[in-house]
């Protein structure tokens, strides 16, 4: 999470990034910022801390191209998942469908082998791959992505399952 987004939006746009999100709750005009990433022709997405409510989202949902719910409070790697933030991953999903919106929901924090398979359960699609997966320590990479793969199985099929619905 950083301040002053839309000095990060030009200086990671050059780089050549797919995607930026930017935290609503450091926007002053979240609807300019959106703009202004997708005017890189980069995907634009709203990331939302694990206190702040879905409602965040209601007046940008045009402008969106994915939603980032955060899982952990933003700083550093290695913390343990926030809980209300599964029950968040299946309302969001809701509360896009309710609106009529396909938008992929992404979710970065303690994105753990133990944690994919609920997250992806409830409704996440793009997942942050940290030290809880890709680059936990315990594994090579190779061994984490093919764990984490299982791990996503598993969740598709308890999606398919309606657990959530
Ligand atoms: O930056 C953050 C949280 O602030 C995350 O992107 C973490 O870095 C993901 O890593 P783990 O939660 O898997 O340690």
């Amino acid at each position: 999470m950083v301040e002053n987004n839309d000095f990060f939006v030009e200086a990671v746009a050059e780089i050549g990034v797919q995607q930026i999100a930017v935290h609503v709750e450091s926007a002053t005009h979240l609807d300019r910022t959106l703009s202004l990433i997708q005017a890189h022709g980069v995907k634009a997405g709203a990331a939302l801390n694990p206190a702040t409510p879905l409602s965040a989202l209601a007046y940008v949902l045009e402008r969106l191209d994915f939603v980032l719910i955060m899982t952990v409070n933003p700083g550093f790697a290695g913390q343990k998942l926030v809980p209300a933030t599964l029950r968040k991953i299946a309302e969001c999903r809701a509360f896009l469908n309710e609106r009529g919106v396909d938008l992929p929901i992404e979710v970065d924090g303690n994105v753990s082998f133990e944690n994919i398979p609920k997250m992806v359960s409830a409704g996440a699609d793009i997942l942050v791959g940290g030290t809880s997966s890709v680059f936990q320590k315990s594994g090579s990479r190779l061994e984490n992505i093919q764990q984490a793969q299982k791990a996503i199985a598993l969740g598709l099929a308890e999606r398919e399952g309606g657990q959530w619905a």
